[in-house]
């Protein structure tokens, strides 16, 4: 196995209007920003969180991030693909999503190209005094993001490493950057049952064999087929998701209102964007000592 780079990367200039001062900005990119590269495609992953800040294939950007978002390494980043661990939604034990998305990890593999041609980078988050002052429980999160051909892989593994059981939700909140939602099409959702966020969690069943959005959404399918395909139609471009052992399936779009108010995401910046997430959220996982939890998701741009 070779080594191909550890490399950090410059974040886009326009966030640096985040940034107090350019100093800020260097030390910034230096620490915290990590860049995997193969001949057509590259990805990049910010330690807050081990966010996947972007997928790019043949220089077009598969994922989302608001102009707005926040890069201060304390606030969750605004797109992308953020971790939510160990709590999907709001929490009574802390924040909103778990504290995995405002959490640094340890940049555990640097970017390296496999056999194959493939370019590995590996992620963890363990439990620290922070955690445990949130949730006292002991766990190791590995995150394996693999670049592939037009694909990208995301292995999850939950350890826990305490002595007592202890349960969690986990989800990827992937940002899909379209150009125009309303011309989205995500399937494989028909006769699935899901949770309406917008209309009292009350329970609702799926009819139609092509989803998609006009309006605030915010919807969680229980049991959901191991692969979608989100076809976004302006750039004629279909993204097929697979995913293992994430039952769940929630698609979000704050929509107009939602949006405004909103600190870190434009005005009208819903319209270009669709989350299709990934998770194990409708029941917690239960995971006893030394026991681990995998599941994954591949995205592939066809
Ligand atoms: O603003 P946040 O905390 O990043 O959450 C964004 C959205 O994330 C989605 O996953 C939730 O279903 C929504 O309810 C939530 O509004």
């Amino acid at each position: 196995m070779s080594k191909l780079f550890g490399c950090f990367f410059p974040l886009l200039g326009r966030r640096k209007r985040h940034l107090s001062s350019d100093s800020d900005m260097d030390s910034v990119e230096e620490k915290n920003v990590v860049l995997a590269e193969r001949e057509d495609s590259l990805f990049k992953v910010h330690l807050l969180g081990a966010t996947l800040l972007s997928w790019k294939v043949d220089d077009a950007e598969i994922l989302f991030v608001s102009d707005k978002a926040v890069f201060d390494n304390k606030k969750a980043i605004r797109g992308g693909i953020p971790f939510v661990f160990p709590q999907f939604g709001p929490w009574s034990a802390g924040p909103q999503h778990g504290f995995a998305r405002t959490s640094h990890w340890k940049l555990e593999k640097e970017p390296e190209k496999l056999p194959n041609g493939d370019v590995q980078a590996v992620f963890t988050l363990c439990d620290s005094d922070s955690t445990r002052a949130l949730w006292d429980y002991r766990f190791k999160v590995t995150y394996t993001i693999t670049l592939m051909d037009k694909k990208l892989n995301m292995e999850v593994d939950v350890k826990n490493t305490g002595e007592s059981e202890f349960s969690f939700t986990v989800l990827l909140h992937t940002y899909f950057n379209v150009p125009d939602v309303t011309k989205c099409e995500v399937t494989g959702l028909k006769g699935i049952t899901y949770v309406d966020k917008t209309r009292n969690e009350e329970t609702f069943l799926e009819d139609r064999e092509v989803v998609t959005v006009a309006q605030l959404t915010d919807r969680v399918y229980q049991n959901t087929p191991s692969e979608h395909s989100i076809r976004v139609v302006a750039g004629n471009r279909t993204i097929t998701m697979r995913k293992h052992n994430f039952p769940d399936t929630v698609i979000w779009n704050p929509w107009k209102e939602k949006a405004k108010a909103m600190s870190d995401f434009g005005d009208d910046e819903y319209l270009n964007m669709i989350c299709v997430e990934a998770g194990s959220v409708s029941n917690p996982v239960k995971l006893g000592t030394n026991q681990t939890f995998h599941a994954s998701q591949v995205l592939e741009l066809t």
